[in-house]
């Protein structure tokens, strides 16, 4: 079967958006789409976008085919396609498998808010553990290169004990901190992609929550990650990222999968995207 998409990124964090609005995957393997996916255009997860009831729906698959509740970089490449393809407003919410998020696109700039951070707390001197929609371990340290944060974070993510003691044996991401003047350098070991990432989103808003705790850095907060920067905002608590998004164009890709047997009845939508002008 062949699959089209649509590649973009958030500062370098990669991804192929599947429109389900005119790709309808309704008893097919999504997991082993994405899977496919990713590995034949080299992207960290794969967005599938549908409507919900008349609502914006986006689910994020990491590369390795596993699905996650959210993806703050993948939630900000979301909206910006759900703004240029159907929502010609500026200001919307986007369910995830987190909730729903409010979304904001400005100033070339696309901005999610994640919701308050979860779960909190101090591991070690240097180890802290916070929830921003996905497990993120944060780790305070020096700058460090990329190789040194591939092969500790590896080692952090598989450490079973750690993943239990915090709520997640299924793994936990690892995020790398540094000071750097006044904004904060990030690193982030991703599970599911299995790889440090150019950037990541909900990493970065965790590691921002761990700065103003244990730096003391006032909000805004700048992060600095491979592939560029992100500015986290709280708002009264709820933390929100915002920064570049790119189209990199359309792609397809091919999925040896077969036809689902059968498949309760689809209801293909009218294409007149009316119900978007909320
Ligand atoms: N890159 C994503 C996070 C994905 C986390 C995912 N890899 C996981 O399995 O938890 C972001 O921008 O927030």
């Amino acid at each position: 079967m062949r699959i089209k998409a649509t590649k973009m990124d958030g500062c370098g964090n990669s991804f192929l958006v599947v429109d389900e609005m005119r790709t309808p995957l309704a008893g097919f393997d999504r997991a082993q789409i994405a899977n496919a996916l990713a590995t034949q255009h080299d992207t960290d997860g794969i967005l599938y976008v549908d409507r919900q009831q008349d609502f914006p729906t986006m689910r994020i698959f990491d590369s390795d085919g596993t699905e996650e509740t959210m993806c703050g970089n993948g939630l900000r490449c979301a909206t910006r396609y759900f703004r240029d393809a159907y929502i010609p407003t500026d200001r919307f919410s986007i369910l995830t498998g987190d909730g729903k998020k409010d979304v904001f696109v400005h100033d070339g700039l696309v901005e999610v808010n994640l919701g308050e951070a979860r779960s909190y707390q101090q591991i070690d001197q240097h180890l802290h553990f916070v929830f921003t929609g996905v497990p993120h371990v944060v780790v305070i340290g020096s700058s460090l290169d990329e190789e040194t944060a591939r092969a500790v974070g590896r080692s952090l993510r598989e450490e079973k004990s750690l993943c239990e003691f915090v709520g997640h044996p299924e793994g936990v991401n690892v995020n790398f901190i540094w000071r750097d003047e006044e904004s904060i350098s990030v690193r982030t070991y991703e599970v599911g992609v299995e790889n440090i990432t150019q950037s990541c989103g909900t990493g970065s808003a965790a590691s921002a929550f761990v700065a103003s705790r244990v730096f003391g850095t006032a909000f805004p907060i700048i992060t600095h990650s491979l592939g560029g920067k992100l500015e986290i905002k709280d708002n009264d608590g709820h933390l929100s990222i915002s920064g570049l998004t790119r189209y990199q164009g359309k792609v397809i890709g091919f999925v040896n999968t077969l036809h689902p047997k059968s498949v309760s009845p689809t209801f293909h939508w009218p294409r007149d995207y009316a119900w978007l002008s909320m």
